[in-house]
């Protein structure tokens, strides 16, 4: 009999796999450690508004995935960002990459600020035992949908799954926000660089729908310069970017109003894999996230919907 099926993390892979459980007639519940939905697509609330420190927008291409573009865009939940130039749309949440995962999320519950630490099967069923000590369940199946280090842990019960999520390694990014009184003149919006130190710049206030207090940059370190300066002070950080955002751009910043620095231990996969979502269908375990795939946004949620066609071809 399938009961309740649990789906550890609110990102989008998690998010996905439970919309198209709930689609299919099956209860889920959803834990999420942290107090809201998106993982890496989520929002910082800030003083100066939501800044978007993870992925700054994505490419779409699977038409399943362009047909929930399609809603969540006639929604107000995500636009085209038609300022950047590119032979495909570049896709923002609007008024914050947030509000895509709220669009996901919608009515699904949803357990927040809720770490879990141990994944274990009884007889029957599956619980759930989470940091502050308390035990969830039972459950039939579970889905875990985090990024591959820390899923590895959660799926030691189904050792081939915990095996794989384990060979993978994932990338570290520092990301620096930015706020200034005035807009930077003559800067494109996105900017990449081949660069030792920075991998991109995104003018976040700039994006449709925002409604930020200052002029807002995010910058994205490489994953070699944050790996060599994992745990330089985030003062450190934010002088060593914004130092080389100016070089880039080749001329004096005026002072930032606003600085934060957030640093992603787990921001993308070092590799591509075409597993697109491991199962044990007989014990009724899965995994997703965008390391099944292509590193990516769009990659995460076929992710979790391939978890959620693995579990439903099981039952
Ligand atoms: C700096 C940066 C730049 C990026 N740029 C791009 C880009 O340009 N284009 C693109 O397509 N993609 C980009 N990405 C990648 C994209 O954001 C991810 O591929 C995608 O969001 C991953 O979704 P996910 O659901 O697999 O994982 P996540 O979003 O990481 O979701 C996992 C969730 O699990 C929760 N969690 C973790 N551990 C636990 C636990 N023990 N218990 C409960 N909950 C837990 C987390 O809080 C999180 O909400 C970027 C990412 C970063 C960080
Ligand atoms: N992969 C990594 O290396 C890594 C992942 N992390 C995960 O990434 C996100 C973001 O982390 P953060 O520390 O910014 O989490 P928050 O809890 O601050 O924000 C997440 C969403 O929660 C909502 N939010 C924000 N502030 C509040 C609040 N005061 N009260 C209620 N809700 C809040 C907000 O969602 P909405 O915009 O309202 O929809 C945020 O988007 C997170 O999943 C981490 O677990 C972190 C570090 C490394």
């Amino acid at each position: 009999m399938t009961q309740t099926i649990a789906i550890i993390g609110a990102g989008m892979a998690g998010l996905s796999a439970a919309h198209a459980l709930q689609q299919a007639g099956l209860p889920v519940q959803l834990f999420d450690k942290s107090r809201g939905s998106g993982g890496r697509i989520s929002s910082k609330r800030s003083e100066i508004g939501a800044l978007d420190l993870g992925a700054p927008g994505f490419l779409a291409q699977d038409p399943a995935f362009l047909t929930a573009l399609a809603d969540w865009a006639s929604a107000g939940s995500c636009a085209a960002w038609t300022a950047i130039d590119g032979p495909q749309p570049y896709w923002v949440g609007t008024p914050r990459m947030s509000a895509i995962s709220r669009a996901l999320l919608g009515d699904l519950p949803t357990t927040f600020s809720c770490r879990i630490s141990e994944v274990f099967r009884g007889e029957r069923h599956w619980q759930l035992l989470d940091t502050a000590g308390a035990s969830h369940g039972p459950f039939s199946h579970v889905i875990v949908a985090l990024p591959a280090p820390q899923a590895g842990v959660l799926l030691t019960a189904a050792p081939a799954l915990a095996a794989r999520a384990a060979s993978v390694v994932m990338e570290p990014v520092w990301a620096v926000a930015l706020g200034f009184a005035e807009a930077q003149p003559g800067a494109q919006h996105s900017l990449r660089f081949d660069d030792e130190i920075l991998q991109q710049a995104t003018h976040d206030s700039a994006k449709p729908g925002r409604d930020n207090r200052l002029d807002s940059w995010v910058l994205h370190a490489t994953a070699d310069w944050t790996r060599q300066h994992l745990d330089l002070p985030k003062e450190a950080v934010i002088d060593r970017l914004a130092h080389a955002f100016a070089e880039r751009l080749g001329r004096r910043l005026p002072p930032a109003q606003f600085a934060l620095a957030h640093r992603w231990l787990y921001a993308y996969p070092a590799r591509r894999t075409d597993w697109g979502a491991l199962g044990d269908q007989q014990q009724g375990l899965f995994a997703c996230g965008d390391w099944c795939l292509d590193g990516t946004v769009e990659g995460a949620w076929r992710s979790g919907a391939r978890a959620a066609q693995l579990l439903l071809a099981s039952l």
